[in-house]
């Protein structure tokens, strides 16, 4: 398939997939800082690019609804992403991060935003080495100016910005496949509120299943069963930092988080992120955690229901608990906060408890890539330890 921009670009090419004479590691060297295009590169005359300020209302939520009108849509187009403001902060304001990252473009004349395009900063270790890596995220052109061609110059401008940051790798997912995957990923469900779930369409009366035999069969008890098991505060950063550090160091790439990355990333916020520990009534020390992100989806064309409400597996991590138990309870919580499914990706230990929680498979794959990053062998993806937003 002629993929015309990604064969132009520094990332592995599937002619490239089996050739063991490739090293692993960057596919171009830095350039000079002096050498890094120093002005924007040119949109059609009526846009201009605007870097958007998210700690601005009025710019976040352009943004908002931007992104709620016009980003992903799953394949039979019946639901869209429906991040929220409070998450857009969350996931584009970690430590370290640059405002002209946030990328938009704007209609000259009415100043309507029309695309947008992000990257946060993120220390990302592949085998033995840890790379500074820009996370490509929230690329969006609005639908009436799709197959203008907008989005490899959106994806050359963050390029652009990230390359003036001295910072030349970078780590992105797509659901579609283009040069060249590092691993790809099955997304699973589990419902939470199954009546819903056929109701809106996300999912099928199983066969010979009645409503009331399914719904009993996704039932959950009303209460977690991990003794000690807790949400997440302050004080336990460093212990999570700790048993989450040890954990990542088993996969062939993950994040190399910090304390205070820790503190971001994975301290609750209401509506955002929701992370629990297991604390040890005897010893008082951390034993396991788990957490899941908001991110709902509107319901495109349903009479009754207009959001489907969906909790996203994060970073799980068992050092006494079963995982089996741990994401049981995690089930558990994300039903008693309402909501109604769960979703995971096969990645890292997650293909051992999907199908005994009654997880089902998704109709479609995440695809992982790296950009400026050759990976010798495509990974599994247990191999994997990063989970973007
Ligand atoms: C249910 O509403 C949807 C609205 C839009 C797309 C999809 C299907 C889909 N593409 N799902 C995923 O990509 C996905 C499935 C399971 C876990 N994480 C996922 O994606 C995350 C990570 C990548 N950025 C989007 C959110 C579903």
């Amino acid at each position: 398939k002629r993929h015309k921009f990604w064969e132009s670009q520094p990332v592995g090419q599937f002619k490239d997939l089996g050739d063991t004479s490739l090293p692993e590691g960057p596919i171009e060297a830095p350039t000079p800082l002096s050498e890094v295009k120093q002005e924007p590169y040119n949109l059609p005359t009526m846009y201009e690019w605007i870097t958007c300020d998210i700690d601005s209302d009025e710019m976040c939520t352009k943004v908002y609804n931007l992104l709620a009108n016009n980003y992903v849509e799953d394949d039979e187009n019946m639901f869209r992403f429906n991040y929220s403001k409070e998450f857009l902060r969350w996931a584009l304001r970690p430590p370290g991060y640059f405002k002209s990252w946030h990328i938009g473009v704007r209609v000259k004349s009415s100043k309507k935003l029309v695309a947008f395009i992000t990257g946060v900063p993120a220390r990302i270790r592949v085998r033995d080495e840890i790379v500074t890596m820009a996370e490509v995220n929230f690329l969006c052109v609005h639908k009436k100016l799709r197959s203008k061609r907008l989005a490899p110059v959106m994806i050359k401008e963050v390029t652009r910005r990230v390359h003036l940051e001295n910072i030349w790798q970078a780590a992105y997912t797509a659901g579609i496949i283009i040069p060249t995957p590092i691993t790809s990923c099955q997304y699973w469900h589990r419902s939470l509120n199954p009546k819903k779930l056929i109701e809106v369409g996300f999912s099928r009366l199983g066969p010979r299943m009645t409503m009331s035999r399914t719904i009993k069969l996704y039932r959950l008890p009303e209460s977690t069963v991990t003794p000690g098991f807790r949400k997440m505060g302050l004080h336990d950063v460093p212990a999570v930092t700790h048993i989450l550090r040890n954990y990542l160091s088993r996969f062939v790439v993950a994040p190399d988080f910090s304390e205070h990355d820790v503190e971001h990333w994975l301290l609750p916020t209401e509506g955002v992120i929701d992370s629990y520990v297991a604390e040890s009534s005897k010893t008082h020390e951390i034993t396991d955690f788990c957490s899941f992100y908001t991110l709902p989806s509107s319901i495109l064309g349903n009479k009754n229901h207009s959001t489907l409400k969906a909790a996203y597996s994060y970073y799980n991590v068992c050092t006494k608990t079963p995982l089996l138990q741990l994401m049981n309870d995690a089930l558990i919580v994300a039903k008693q906060k309402e909501f109604d499914v769960f979703n995971a990706l096969d990645v890292m230990n997650n293909d051992t408890f999907l199908k005994e929680l009654k997880f089902g498979p998704g109709d479609g794959s995440l695809h992982y890539y790296l950009y400026n990053y050759r990976i010798r062998h495509t990974l599994k993806p247990s191999e994997l330890g990063l989970v973007l937003l």
